[in-house]
């Protein structure tokens, strides 16, 4: 290569120009492909200038190789009957040539004049030679193509037709002196250094151009991961908004805080273990350690009502309240966070959760066992509807959801409950975004709430709008035991989406 380049500026430098390089690699000895890689770099240098050449030329195809040594088909046709004096049968002409050849060959043969097929003396049906000499003129045209000859466009057309030939193209290049030619390389500098700052070389040195297209390799650690970045700026809008976090790192919670506390019945079909994953090992959390007054206000609710309410009249099982289980929804941690509030003395407040819950759920590509879920609670006094809306719209458009639409819903905790809408310009449609609703006062009033407390609540899952935000359209590329790694390593650093 080395070699190549030099010859090639030596070249230069003597005759001014090289017209050709095609012609130069193969008066040198070169590989044409060499001379080319040679062209690019000192081209690259700016030492020489290229001018590009396109050619195109017909080559030989193997079957058009076999024509060129053997003739062509029909004159093989002919040749043969041309031997056989008294007249050839097919079926030996094919025992001779092959089956292929005479399929090919006796047609032509026969429209051109060369052989017929006639009676023989015996009476057979023979092939006859009817044309002394012939003259295979496919054969010449592919030995002038092969001989890099010009031929006309009607037998070129025919061959490529008959796959006999097939076009190639290439590039050669006219080579002139450029800008910075020499007859060595020098390799430019890629930096600025200490000793050339010292002996003054910078000031004639050539630098090379800075490449700004040019990507930085990419980094294999420190990535976060999407649901971490989109939890981030969830946490961020919440506590923009005056909210507080609670603690949600329980995920054991016995049934009664995750479904009694909420005035969810016990024979509700979530608290089956179809819906529900329960643990085996413990089973179950004593509720005589849980507040005894509190439990009892909790089952007077529900058997018997009160606040306006007449309850479920079935009888209430601590057995069933103190069935351990994988909390369900982070409403678990809410009603325990309500109690405690209750407990203290009310105070307006508010609060936010965003982290794991569990659901024995058939897995598919929206569908997860264990995911996560965004919970908002605001308590105080004489909150209405019009306060939940009003929340909903700031808490979502911060978020980037801007077009929100509400539907009546139903949970056993709130009413009035509504599901939450929003319109994904992505998807072009509406998409259910959440749920939310005001607290019962069968739920609330057990905790010791006073009367004129209003408790307005919300919950989403975090995996859906990460994968709108994210364009990931099977949830188990974004969490579990099949995440997808690039999808983890190549998700944007910001979005700018917003
Ligand atoms: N817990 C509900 C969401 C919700 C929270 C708070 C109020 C109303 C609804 C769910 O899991 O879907």
């Amino acid at each position: 290569m080395a070699d190549v380049e030099k010859h090639l500026l030596q070249v230069l430098d003597r005759d001014g120009i090289i017209e050709d390089s095609e012609a130069f690699a193969s008066t040198s000895g070169y590989d044409h492909s060499a001379v080319v890689s040679s062209v690019k770099s000192l081209q690259s240098y700016e030492m020489i200038i290229a001018e590009e050449k396109s050619h195109s030329r017909f080559v030989l195809t193997a079957e058009g190789r076999d024509v060129r040594e053997q003739g062509s088909a029909e004159f093989r046709v002919h040749g043969e009957v041309k031997r056989h004096e008294g007249g050839i049968s097919m079926k030996q002409l094919q025992e001779v040539l092959g089956k292929e050849v005479v399929k090919i060959g006796f047609p032509p043969a026969k429209k051109l004049g060369w052989v017929t097929m006639e009676k023989s003396s015996s009476g057979e049906q023979v092939l006859m030679c009817k044309a002394a000499e012939v003259q295979d003129i496919t054969q010449q045209i592919l030995e002038d193509i092969h001989n890099g000859q010009e031929v006309s466009k009607a037998d070129a057309d025919a061959l490529k037709k008959r796959q006999q030939i097939t076009p190639e193209s290439w590039r050669t290049y006219k080579l002139s002196k450029g800008p910075k030619f020499a007859l060595e390389k020098k390799k430019p500098a890629t930096d600025l250094t200490h000793d050339m700052l010292k002996d003054g070389s910078w000031k004639t040195a050539d630098f090379k151009a800075y490449n700004f297209n040019a990507l930085g390799l990419p980094t294999s650690g420190g990535h976060l991961h999407p649901l971490l970045k989109v939890r981030a700026q969830i946490r961020k809008i919440f506590t923009n908004m005056g909210f507080e976090e609670m603690p949600t790192n329980n995920y054991v919670e016995s049934s009664f805080w995750n479904f009694d506390a909420l005035f969810q019945p016990q024979q509700h079909p979530a608290r089956d273990a179809h819906d529900t994953f329960f643990l085996t090992k413990p089973a179950s959390s004593r509720l005589d350690r849980q507040p005894q007054d509190y439990v009892q206000r909790v089952r007077s609710t529900h058997e018997r009502g009160g606040f306006g309410s007449t309850g479920y009249g079935s009888h209430w099982k601590v057995s069933e309240a103190e069935k351990n289980l994988l909390r369900t929804h982070t409403t678990a941690v809410s009603s325990r966070m309500l109690y405690r509030l209750a407990k203290r003395g009310f105070k307006p407040a508010k609060y936010f959760s965003i982290d794991r819950v569990f659901r024995n759920e058939a897995i598919d590509r929206t569908h997860l066992a264990e995911f996560h879920q965004i919970e908002g609670v605001v308590c105080d006094r004489g909150l209405t509807l019009g306060d939940l809306i009003g929340i909903l719209q700031l808490f979502f458009s911060r978020l980037g959801l801007k077009k929100l639409r509400f539907k009546p819903a139903f949970n056993p905790y709130t009413e009035p409950s509504m599901e939450i809408f929003s319109y994904s310009e992505q998807l072009k449609k509406w998409v259910e975004v959440g749920n939310s609703g005001m607290f019962r006062p069968e739920m609330l009033r057990p905790m010791g709430l006073p009367e004129d407390v209003n408790v307005i609540a919300w919950g989403l899952g975090l995996e859906r709008p990460t994968m709108i935000l994210y364009g990931i359209d099977n949830i188990r590329d974004l969490f579990g035991h099949k995440v997808s790694l690039s999808v983890v390593k190549k998700n944007p650093i910001c979005r700018l989406n917003m």
